[in-house]
């Protein structure tokens, strides 16, 4: 049976009147990377203080690893990363970790092999005012590594970070869950993290819109025929799928819907002698389901297919 590592129920911050996090629900399971993913403003951080017991729910509540969010024995298997830790400029990024790690009682041998986690050995002397922003970041997700701990809630943690320090520090999560760590990371870029997570929960207003794994909040996909002559090719197709399904674009005839549908496609384009040239499946990036979701409208037509073609 999958261990629930993070749970809420009906979990709700208001300040004032206004809510943001609405009601709610969720749930992380040990060793996933789950995605905590919304725009600006969503309510993410909210959620994420409520879950390390920085601030109090206004109503609902949450577990954590077993226990209330804040309880010592949550908050010992728990390492996080929100809103920048307060580290000290003059001092080294090493001596920072040393300070926090003798504070929480670790071995010193911890800080050396979270700097190597993150790949700072190199500039552990340096001192952390002269860290670019990728570094400082690289910093804190080291000093949530600190105890080895089963959960790391990360918030934002690509921030600042350039292309190859995005690989690297997805890499590491991949890692971390690999050797049955969980990572609740939140973000608003959802290119960055779509890759790595086996589930996500989509956050739009306060309130969870969406809770699934990333192939099924991509949903079905389109497929793209081309094939000659057209006229025949659409009319083929729309038998299959249905005219509302069915769209002409320039690259070809795209078919929104049952992707499952191409060999059936396939053979009967071709048994009305229908020369086809290509049949592939376009599946959605998390961020055009995601516009979709956060918007209520639908992805502009071939965005997809412009995607998969670069
Ligand atoms: N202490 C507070 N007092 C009043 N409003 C707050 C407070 N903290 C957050 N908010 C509001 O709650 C909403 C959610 O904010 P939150 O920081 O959780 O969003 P987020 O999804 O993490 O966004 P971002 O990525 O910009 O941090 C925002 O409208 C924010 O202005």
């Amino acid at each position: 049976m999958t261990e629930t590592v993070v749970s809420t129920d009906r979990l709700t911050k208001r300040y004032g009147s206004r809510a943001a996090v609405d009601s709610v629900s969720l749930t992380v399971r040990r060793g996933e990377v789950y995605g905590f993913l919304g725009p600006n403003g969503a309510g993410k951080t909210t959620t994420l203080r409520m879950l390390l017991g920085l601030i109090r729910p206004t109503s609902g509540s949450a577990r954590v690893l077993g226990h209330r969010p804040g309880a010592p024995a949550a908050t010992a298997r728990t390492g996080a990363l929100i809103e920048g830790p307060g580290f000290y400029p003059y001092l080294s990024g090493r001596d920072n970790l040393r300070v926090m790690a003798r504070y929480r009682g670790l071995a010193e041998t911890d800080v050396d092999l979270a700097l190597a986690r993150v790949d700072l050995t190199a500039h552990r002397r340096s001192a952390f005012r002269s860290y670019s922003l990728g570094m400082k970041q690289r910093l804190g997700v080291a000093a949530a590594l600190l105890g080895r701990p089963e959960l790391l809630v990360l918030d934002e943690p690509t921030n600042g970070l350039d292309p190859a320090g995005m690989a690297d520090l997805r890499q590491l999560l991949v890692d971390l869950a690999g050797q049955g760590q969980t990572v609740l990371i939140s973000s608003h870029l959802l290119g960055e993290v779509q890759e790595i997570c086996d589930r996500v929960g989509v956050i739009r207003n306060g309130r969870l819109i969406t809770e699934s794994t990333v192939a099924e909040v991509r949903g079905t996909g389109s497929l793209y025929v081309r094939a000659e002559p057209t006229g025949t090719a659409l009319a083929v197709v729309a038998r299959i799928v249905g005219d509302h399904a069915v769209t002409l674009t320039a690259r070809g005839i795209r078919i929104d819907g049952d992707i499952s549908l191409a060999p059936e496609i396939a053979k009967a384009l071709v048994g009305q002698g229908v020369l086809l040239h290509e049949l592939r499946v376009a599946e959605r990036t998390l961020e055009e389901v995601f516009f979709e979701l956060t918007t209520n409208e639908s992805v502009p037509a071939g965005a997809g297919a412009r995607r998969t073609d670069s």
